[in-house]
């Protein structure tokens, strides 16, 4: 290895713990104060983005605890996130799903942002599933694109080794049920970058981040990444391109492939076997 080469760390387990503040809510966690399904032990979670959440409306065998009868969860704040967490099974497999996350502009710290991920980890989960409404910096994408996130820009800082976030097998995976779903010609794949808005980026702002090899801009999803890695979690994320950034006239399209992006999570649910079993590809 040359001199100047970075060291890459692989091994979530071996990183630096998060400071003192960012464990402190999860040692709170009363396990008695709450407790999912007995028949439902989901080993994948799935955070919905905004408008993303009739997502969970497709699982079967559901039970939904709305955030607010759950004790130390944070509130939804924001339109288009219901504020439940449903447990139940997609194509045959447990999974808990977030309707509704939070974001740092909503007020809440990182720590609380991230919570759900933690107490998911207390669950069994080992596969997070991430999804967010982004806006499209890069000018080949079209609304209504769903991007693959093959990496992603965290402006606010860098911790732990983020080299891998994404899971390369995974990857492969959402290419492939896309194309089993007729759904590759508008599946892109590319950047994320996290901004702590909330308000949308100037035309300026986005010539930067298009400037940085950002492909889409939102304000979320790379908390719960980096926390998800943390704990060692294997992740996946899709972006849904409700925007694009190239224009001062802002288009709009919340609907775009809803649908077609419920589809590609349920595909790849379909495939994705916990550890015990090896990815079916
Ligand atoms: O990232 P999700 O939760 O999908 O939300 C996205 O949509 C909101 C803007 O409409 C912002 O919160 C942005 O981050
Ligand atoms: N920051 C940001 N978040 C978004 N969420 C959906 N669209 C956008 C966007 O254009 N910018």
């Amino acid at each position: 290895m040359e001199a100047s080469q970075p060291v890459i760390h692989h091994h979530p387990s071996k990183l630096p713990c998060p400071g003192p503040e960012l464990n402190a809510p999860l040692q709170e966690w009363d396990k008695t104060a709450f407790s999912p399904p007995p028949q439902i032990l989901p080993f994948v979670a799935i955070i919905c983005g905004s408008g993303l959440g009739g997502l969970a409306d497709l699982l079967e065998n559901s039970v939904a605890f709305p955030y607010k009868d759950i004790p130390r969860f944070p509130q939804s704040t924001v339109p288009g996130h219901a504020g439940n967490l449903v447990f139940g099974e997609l194509q045959g497999k447990a999974c808990v799903c977030m309707q509704g996350r939070f974001h740092y502009y909503e007020g809440y710290s990182i720590a609380m942002v991230t919570y759900p991920v933690r107490v998911s980890t207390l669950l069994g989960v080992e596969t997070l599933i991430v999804t967010n409404a982004a806006g499209g910096l890069n000018p080949k994408f079209n609304v209504g694109d769903i991007m693959l996130i093959r990496d992603h820009i965290n402006m606010p800082g860098l911790f732990p080794c983020m080299s891998d976030a994404y899971d390369a097998d995974l990857g492969r995976l959402a290419r492939e049920v896309a194309e089993e779903q007729g759904c590759s010609s508008f599946l892109q794949q590319g950047v994320y970058c996290n901004v702590g808005g909330p308000a949308f980026e100037t035309v300026a702002e986005s010539k930067i981040l298009l400037s940085l090899l950002a492909d889409a801009v939102g304000m979320s999803t790379v908390p719960e990444v980096i926390v998800a890695r943390h704990h060692g979690l294997r992740v996946f994320g899709l972006s849904l391109i409700t925007n694009l950034l190239d224009s001062e006239e802002l288009e709009r399209n919340d609907e775009g492939r809803k649908g077609e992006y419920c589809s590609c999570v349920e595909g790849m649910m379909g495939r994705i076997h916990c550890k015990q079993n090896d990815l079916l590809v």
